[in-house]
């Protein structure tokens, strides 16, 4: 699993949970901060050192560095405006049946805003409910998860 926004680490133990348990999940985040909390939170709930990889920078510098086809799910809770810099790589990233998640799109669903997040987050969800590669489904948890399949 590849995860775009590290935070304190609550989304990283949901996936560290549901994942097999020799999974390994990379988690990029901006702030050393955040991630050394993470780091905590991780070791605070057992996790072994090898299964979760925190790697700090932009997620639109880090994720060109990752492997082709190397991953089963993509979670990205980052930097909204770079939401189509997450959808190219993730798809290059995924495994076929990999699955992508998007994760607070519904906060652009008034088209009224224009601001740089709402675009991209409308350009996105645009993107992959048209791109052939992917199955897309929008759960509407919190702000809106958009969810897709590649195929
Ligand atoms: C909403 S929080 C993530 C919460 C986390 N996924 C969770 O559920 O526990 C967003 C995180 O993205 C990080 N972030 C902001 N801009 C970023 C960027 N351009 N690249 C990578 N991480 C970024 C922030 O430092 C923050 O920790």
């Amino acid at each position: 699993v590849v995860e775009i926004g590290t935070g304190t680490g609550v989304s990283g133990l949901s996936l560290l949970r549901g994942m097999a348990p020799d999974g390994v999940l990379t988690s990029i985040d901006v702030d050393p901060e955040h991630q050394a909390v993470a780091k905590r939170a991780f070791s605070d709930a057992g996790v072994a050192p090898g299964r979760a990889r925190l790697i700090m920078g932009r997620g639109v510098d880090v994720l060109p560095r990752l492997t082709d086809g190397g991953y089963d799910l993509m979670f990205a809770d980052a930097a909204k405006a770079d939401y189509l810099t997450y959808y190219a790589q993730g798809v290059r990233l995924l495994r076929p049946g990999g699955v992508l998640a998007f994760d607070d799109v519904n906060a652009a669903a008034d088209p009224a805003r224009r601001d740089v997040e709402s675009t991209a987050l409308r350009d996105v969800a645009k993107l992959v409910r048209e791109d052939d590669r992917l199955v897309p489904l929008l759960l509407p948890t919190g702000d809106g998860l958009l969810v897709a399949a590649k195929i």
